[in-house]
């Protein structure tokens, strides 16, 4: 599955929205096991969660972009396929969340591409399902650092501390996400499905527990004018760049 949207494949509505509808079309089709998630511009995985979305709206489309965002990550996490993330981009927050909800992350050696949980250092804080799924990947002393700090960490960083399982050269990242996937799909499916399901459940019944309330956190957060200062600084920081 290739991310497509221009420019910097960020997590609108209807990005969240259309990868829920392909993941269900996936999962529901018997001939289809496997998923490589990749991104269908060199370069960019995914700049995150999308910040027009966090930006100017009101309380009531905050809210269901919140439940959007909810609905991916619990479909990506719990699905039955094998997914790996064939990361050939930045991922920076959300998309660094993406690709770790994935099975298994190959990062392609570019040293612009960086991946973390950077929310701090847009004066936002990851939600506890986002840090849930970090401690998961890397444990808890690593996720404390870099999610206070804000780390985006470079390929040779991020296999070190574990956010990636693979580095390998940009123009293998095809293949060896195909031989991964091979050998993925040599263990009996049921197996796996429920091997898989066995250890992320705590971290899914804590969001499912929490959802309503989480939903009310994120939109009573966003809608802080504080926040929203934030938020549009930063947004006009990333168009500064360029000029
Ligand atoms: C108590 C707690 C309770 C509840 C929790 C509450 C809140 C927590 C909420 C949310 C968690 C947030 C998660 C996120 O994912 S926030 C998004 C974080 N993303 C980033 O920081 C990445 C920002 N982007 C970049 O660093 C670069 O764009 C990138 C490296 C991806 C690509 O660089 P490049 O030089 O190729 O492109 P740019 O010129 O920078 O960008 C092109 C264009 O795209 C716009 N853009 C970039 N990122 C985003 C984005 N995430 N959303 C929307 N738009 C984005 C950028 O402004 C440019 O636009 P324009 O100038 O108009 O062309």
């Amino acid at each position: 599955m290739k991310l497509k949207n221009p420019p910097v494949n960020s997590l609108s509505l209807e990005m969240l929205t259309e990868l829920v509808i392909n993941l269900e079309k996936l999962e529901n089709d018997k001939a289809v096991r496997g998923l490589v998630l990749t991104s269908e511009y060199p370069g960019i995985f995914s700049a995150g969660l999308d910040l027009m979305e966090m930006c100017g709206r009101n309380p009531a489309h905050y809210a269901e972009y919140w439940k959007a965002l909810q609905e991916f990550w619990l479909k990506l996490y719990q699905s039955s396929l094998v997914v790996v993330a064939a990361i050939n981009g930045a991922s920076p927050a959300g998309g660094c969340l993406m690709s770790l909800i994935c099975d298994y992350r190959i990062l392609a050696d570019n040293p612009k591409y960086t991946i973390g949980l950077n929310e701090t250092l847009l004066g936002i804080v990851a939600p506890f399902w986002f840090k849930d799924t970090m401690v998961n990947t890397i444990g808890h002393r690593a996720s404390e650092r870099a999610l206070q700090l804000g780390l985006l960490f470079p390929p040779a960083e991020a296999l070190q501390v574990g956010l990636v399982d693979q580095v390998v050269p940009e123009d293998k990242l095809q293949s060896t996400a195909l031989s991964v996937m091979a050998q993925w799909l040599a263990i009996p499916d049921h197996a796996r499905q429920l091997t898989k399901t066995m250890m992320r459940k705590p971290t899914v019944d804590h969001l499912v527990k929490q959802r309503d309330a989480d939903i009310q956190n994120f939109v009573s957060f966003v809608s802080r004018d504080s926040i929203q200062k934030s938020l549009q600084m930063y947004l006009q920081k990333l168009r500064q760049k360029k000029s």
